[in-house]
C-alpha cells in the first residue's frame, strides 16, 4: 500500500478505500473526521499506521485486504453518490469476490495478454484483471459509473477507460474498441493474446460475442458471465431444444464450456434469472475454412429464423431473390436434405455444407 493511495474524500472521512484494503480511522479509540479532511502524512507499521497530521497517535486499523463488495457495501457505496442501479442497462453486480476470481482466474490471464471488459461497473473485476494482464480496455456506458471507476482505477496505468456504448450498432462494435486492442497488442508484442473477460450486460451479451468473433483479431479466449439461458443455447447439441443459430455460429469458430452456473443471490440486485459462467476458446483452423464467415453467419441466422418450419420452406424464403425454387430444391437434393428436414437436426458439418453449396449455387446463378 503506497501514500499516494491515500484518499482524503469528504464522503467518506473515517474510512477510505486505499487501493484493496479497507481502512477505518481511529484517534484515541473514536472515529474523528475533522482531523482527516486533508490529506494527512500517513506512516505504515505493519498492518498498523500511524498519522503525523495530530499531536496524538492515530490508529488505522486494516479492517480487510480485499475489496469489499457486498450488496449494503455496494448500495451504500452507490447511495453516496446519489446513485442506483440501472436496470436497463443490466446493472446486476457481482457481489460473491471468488466468483469475480474465479472469471479472471478461468481466463489463465498472461502478463503480455491485452483483455477487454465491457460493463466497468465499479471496476472490481477491472482491478483483478489489471494484476494479471498487460493492458486491460473497459468499456462503460453509464457516465456515472464510468466517473467511479475512474478514480478506483487511477493508480493503475495498464487501465484504460472508454465512456459509451460497447456497440455502435446491434451488428457492429464501437470502433474505438478494436483500435485500441489493435494498439495494445502491438504494444505488448507478437506473443500477445487478446482475451474478453466480462461480466457483460444481459440484454448485449449475444451482440458482443457475436460480433467480436467476425473481428480481426478474433478474441483467443472469451470468459464471460451470460445468463443461463444464453450460455445453454451456445453449448446446445442437435436436436436439443436450445439448439439455435448462436449454437451453430459460436460453435463454428470456438470451443464453448460451461464454466459454472450462478443463482441470482452472487447479485446485488439480485436478477430474475440464473446466470453462468461460459469460457470459449478460439480455433483459427475452424475459421479459416470459411470461405466467406459473414455469409455463413447471415445464412445460419436466416436458417434458424422460423426453428419450427420444414427447411425447404426456410431455405426458399432465406434466398428469395437470390435463387428460386428447383436452385433450392437442386441445393438440398445434392446434400441429401429430404422434404421433412428441419435445421435444428442438421449438425454443425451439414449446416456448415449446406451454406457452402448454397453460397456457391448463388455465385453460379448470379
Ligand atoms: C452486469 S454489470 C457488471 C459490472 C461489473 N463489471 C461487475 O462485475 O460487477 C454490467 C455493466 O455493463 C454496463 N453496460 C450496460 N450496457 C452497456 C453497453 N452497451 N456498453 C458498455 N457498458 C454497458 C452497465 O452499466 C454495467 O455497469
Amino acid at each position: 500500500m503506497s501514500k499516494d493511495r491515500w484518499r482524503s474524500d469528504n464522503r467518506s472521512l473515517s474510512r477510505w478505500n486505499l487501493g484493496h484494503t479497507r481502512v477505518r480511522v481511529l484517534i484515541r479509540g473514536k472515529p474523528r473526521r475533522n482531523h482527516l479532511s486533508s490529506r494527512p502524512d500517513v506512516g505504515y507499521h505493519g498492518d498498523s499506521a500511524c498519522c503525523n497530521l495530530v499531536p496524538e497517535a492515530c490508529i488505522l486499523t486494516f479492517m480487510s485486504n480485499q475489496p469489499r463488495q457486498t450488496a449494503t457495501y455496494l448500495s451504500k457505496r452507490l447511495a453516496a453518490a446519489g446513485l442506483r442501479p440501472v436496470s436497463r442497462f443490466g446493472q446486476n453486480f457481482l457481489i460473491d469476490l471468488n466468483l469475480v476470481d474465479l472469471i479472471a482466474r478461468s481466463a489463465e490471464i498472461r502478463k503480455d495478454d491485452v483483455v477487454l471488459e465491457i460493463g466497468t461497473g465499479v471496476g472490481s473485476l477491472t482491478s483483478r484483471l489489471s494484476d494479471q494482464a498487460g493492458a486491460v480496455l473497459t468499456v462503460e456506458i453509464d457516465n456515472n459509473l464510468h466517473q467511479m471507476a475512474s478514480e478506483e482505477l487511477a493508480g493503475r496505468p495498464n487501465v484504460k477507460l472508454i465512456h459509451g456504448d460497447a456497440l455502435k450498432n446491434k451488428n457492429t462494435l464501437r470502433p474505438e474498441i478494436m483500435e485500441n486492442v489493435r494498439d495494445a497488442k502491438s504494444r505488448l508484442g507478437e506473443n500477445s493474446r487478446f482475451l474478453l473477460v466480462s461480466n457483460l450486460p444481459y440484454n448485449v451479451a449475444t451482440p458482443i460475442i457475436s460480433n467480436l468473433l467476425h473481428e480481426t483479431p478474433t478474441p483467443d479466449v472469451i470468459v464471460v458471465t451470460i445468463q443461463k439461458e444464453m450460455g445453454d443455447r451456445i453449448v446446445a447439441e442437435p436436436g436439443s431444444k436450445d439448439y439455435g443459430a448462436l449454437s451453430v455460429w459460436v460453435q463454428s469458430i470456438c470451443d464453448a464450456e460451461i464454466i459454472r452456473i450462478l443463482p441470482p443471490t452472487v447479485f446485488w440486485p439480485r436478477p430474475k434469472v440464473h446466470s453462468a459462467i461460459i469460457r470459449l476458446d478460439h480455433r483459427p483452423e475452424r475459421r479459416a475454412s470459411f470461405a466467406d464467415l459473414d455469409h455463413f453467419h447471415a445464412t445460419v441466422r436466416s436458417l434458424f429464423f422460423h426453428r419450427r418450419k420444414f427447411l425447404r420452406s426456410v431455405v426458399i424464403s432465406a434466398m428469395k431473390g437470390r435463387l428460386d425454387k428447383p436452385q433450392v430444391d437442386a441445393v438440398l437434393q445434392q446434400q441429401g436434405h429430404g422434404e421433412t428436414a428441419r435445421a435444428e437436426e442438421l449438425n454443425l458439418t451439414q449446416i456448415q455444407q449446406l451454406a457452402e453449396a448454397l453460397r456457391l449455387a448463388e455465385i453460379a446463378a448470379s
